[in-house]
């Protein structure tokens, strides 16, 4: 009895909040509405989303200024690395004081995972490559590889190879380069990276150069590392907060967008949730397509509803045994889609 009240009374407070909040969110848009009818807001700038906090964001335009930025009622689900329209406030001396984001342009791309409630949410956009990282320690299961490679190519987004940590690789390159060379014969971007040397991070730098990136990978192969390098300076991280949002900087988990004007205006958008981006759930189809050296042969089975396992007339079976297919990424292959099942 006492039970049911409670929950009744807690549904009631929860309501409450609820009305409140739309309460508030609808003032506001009708402030924002008439600031902008009263021409308060400037023209419409272009910018691009570097971080956000519910419906608060901060937008960096076109030059380093990073504004606090609150969203029009009708603008939801906005992510990291959206290219938005704003309109900033000015103070009396010209200074501008926050903004009113009014339009999202439409994405080039977009990082997905499921919320605690396995439903898909964006977490950032616009991303040009995904810097997979692996290291020499804690060594890398060429299955794990693969399942981020899949889950990149799923995404549409241009996948990299970053094997970090080699001041600990043998002089001959061991096993693991074996393991990169068939990475790079199947066209894919390989970069080696140490955290222990002044030059190791020379050829990152090159290969994010003027675009934006993504860091993934397995805990222990360096991310923080890399990227604590990449940003030494303190402030530059910081720079990416406006004044208020440092505050509330803990209490966010969301994707942030970085800046290294020394690399060409490489961008990097980091966050736990893209972190840990390749454990996504993914179909069979996705993976059967996600191994880009298959792709030739798809569609060519005797029977088109081939599950390549031992059907006659397989035609990535047959290129298994040709030797066009490497076997390794064929067992890898079906380790994940009979994964897929397990979970
Ligand atoms: N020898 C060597 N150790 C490194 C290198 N880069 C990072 N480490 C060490 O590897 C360990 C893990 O590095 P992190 O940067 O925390 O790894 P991470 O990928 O960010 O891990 P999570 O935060 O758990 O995702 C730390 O002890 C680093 O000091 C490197 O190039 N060489
Ligand atoms: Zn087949």
């Amino acid at each position: 009895m006492s039970k049911r009240k409670l929950s009744r009374q807690q549904r009631w407070r929860i309501e409450k909040i609820q009305a409140e909040r739309a309460k508030r969110a609808e003032q506001r848009d009708e402030q924002d509405r008439s600031k902008l009818a009263a021409g308060e807001y400037g023209p419409e700038r272009t910018g691009r989303v570097i971080a956000h906090f519910g419906r608060t964001l901060d937008v960096q335009g076109a030059g380093e200024e990073i504004v606090r930025c609150h969203l029009r009622a009708n603008l939801e689900g906005l992510v990291t690395g959206d290219r938005v329209i704003w309109r900033a406030a000015q103070d009396i001396e010209g200074n501008i004081v926050e903004g009113v984001v009014v339009a999202r342009s439409d994405r080039q791309n977009v990082l997905e995972r499921p919320d605690p409630r396995g439903q898909l949410k964006p977490v950032a956009a616009n991303i040009d490559q995904i810097l997979i990282v692996f290291a020499v320690e804690p060594a890398p299961h060429p299955n794990l590889i693969d399942r981020y490679l899949v889950a990149a190519e799923a995404t549409g987004i241009a996948p990299a190879l970053v094997l970090n940590k080699i001041d600990l690789l043998p002089e001959d390159g061991g096993e693991l380069g074996e393991l990169l060379a068939r990475y790079e014969a199947l066209g894919y971007p390989v970069v080696t990276t140490t955290t222990a040397r002044a030059e190791g991070l020379d050829a990152l730098l090159e290969c994010l150069a003027g675009r934006t990136s993504v860091f993934v990978g397995q805990s222990g192969v360096g991310k923080s590392s890399l990227i604590d390098r990449l940003l030494p300076d303190e402030s530059l991280r910081i720079g990416a907060l406006s004044k208020d949002s440092r505050k509330g900087t803990h209490t966010t988990t969301t994707a942030r967008l970085y800046r290294l004007p020394a690399a060409d205006d490489a961008e990097l958008i980091d966050s736990p949730g893209i972190r840990e981006f390749g454990l996504i759930h993914l179909d069979e189809q996705q993976v059967t397509e996600g191994f880009i050296e298959f792709r030739d042969y798809l569609g060519h089975c005797r029977f088109r509803d081939c599950r390549h396992r031992q059907e006659p007339g397989c035609a990535l079976l047959e290129a298994v045994e040709r030797g066009d297919i490497h076997p390794e990424r064929f067992a890898s292959y079906r380790h994940i889609v009979d994964s897929l099942n397990e979970t």
